[in-house]
């Protein structure tokens, strides 16, 4: 199985990235990290217990991370996500002990820890643990396999006319990341906008009947209005699933090898993920842009998660 620390900010599509990773065989879910984004970092760490809880999820330690970008003030998205980050469903209280380590130190250490080249950081939330953990251990980049993070577009924004959030709240953080060596797999939302959670999405998880399936589909329904309301959407494209999907499964997930970097100057343009697309990629270029999702197969993943966690109540 691919090992994995998911870094996230639940945040609804960061739940169901959360149950993918955790029902699906091929993944090893090694740690669960946190970090402000969607909500503030007390907010969305309290959901990401109540997910692992939900899920029944056990001996993998949650850390909570960050409480504010590198430079920047934060800036959370209650317009999507709702005053507790993660409205709609209620939430149990968790029965998952934090683990006393900050993120960073649980993201270095669980890197450090086992053999090199075989842990993958999938981030699904702004960068600040991830460019920390980068500059305390410069180390982790040899190391890491591959970064495979949810966030950024080339050709789409949704925080600005052409930023995304994940990006934008830490555009010092995303250009650490995306300019140090390790291969970086940027799902943006160029991907995750064929990810919607349809109608036909929603009854098929339904119809699975367990606990963790309704709460998935409370979560949409929430998810639904929201981006509704806020965007436009007739559907929310869920997005964080989508880079753990690409871990699963890669022929899931078209990817173009693109050098990418992140600006930081612009007053139009800052947390735009400029990918440079007018030559053939160089040989040493390390970041590529997920472009087409095979969102059957991208559901079925999802679903046969769902089945596989069954009722762990
Ligand atoms: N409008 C909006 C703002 C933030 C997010 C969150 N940021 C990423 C998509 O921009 C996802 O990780 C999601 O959790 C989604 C929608
Ligand atoms: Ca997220």
């Amino acid at each position: 199985p691919r090992k994995i620390i998911l870094d996230c900010d639940p945040g609804h599509d960061d739940a169901v990235a959360l149950l993918l990773a955790h029902g699906n065989p091929n993944i090893e879910l090694l740690a669960v990290t946190t970090v402000v984004g969607n909500q503030t970092l007390e907010k969305v760490t309290r959901n990401a217990l109540a997910v692992g809880t939900i899920a029944g999820i056990t001996g993998v330690p949650f850390a909570a991370g960050c409480p504010r970008p590198l430079v920047r003030s934060i800036e959370t998205a209650p317009d999507i996500h709702g005053e507790s980050g993660m409205d709609g469903p209620a939430l149990p209280e968790s029965t998952i002990e934090l683990d006393p380590r900050h993120a960073v130190d649980l993201i270095i250490d669980t890197v450090m820890a086992h053999e090199p080249g075989t842990v993958t950081l999938v981030p699904t939330a702004g960068l600040t643990n991830i460019a920390m953990a980068a500059r305390k251990e410069p180390r982790i980049v040899e190391r890491v396999k591959e970064v495979v993070l949810m966030g950024g577009g080339y050709h789409v924004g949704n925080w600005s006319a052409v930023a995304e959030f994940n990006i934008i709240i830490d555009p010092e953080a995303a250009h650490i990341v995306f300019n140090e060596k390790w291969p970086v797999v940027m799902v943006g939302l160029d991907l995750t906008h064929q990810a919607l959670a349809t109608p036909d999405v929603v009854e098929k998880i339904a119809a699975i009947g367990t606990t963790p399936a309704r709460f998935v589909t409370e979560l949409m329904d929430f998810f639904a209005h929201t981006y509704k309301d806020a965007q436009g959407f007739d559907y929310p494209p869920v997005h964080d699933p989508c880079a753990v999907a690409y871990v699963i499964d890669p022929s899931i997930v078209s990817t173009r090898k693109v050098p990418v970097n992140i600006e930081l100057q612009g007053s139009l343009t800052l947390g735009m993920t400029v990918a440079d697309f007018r030559a053939p990629a160089p040989n040493d270029c390390h970041t590529s842009v997920a472009v087409d999702l095979d969102h059957a197969r991208f559901w079925d993943l999802v679903t046969d998660a769902l089945v596989r966690i069954g009722e762990p109540g």
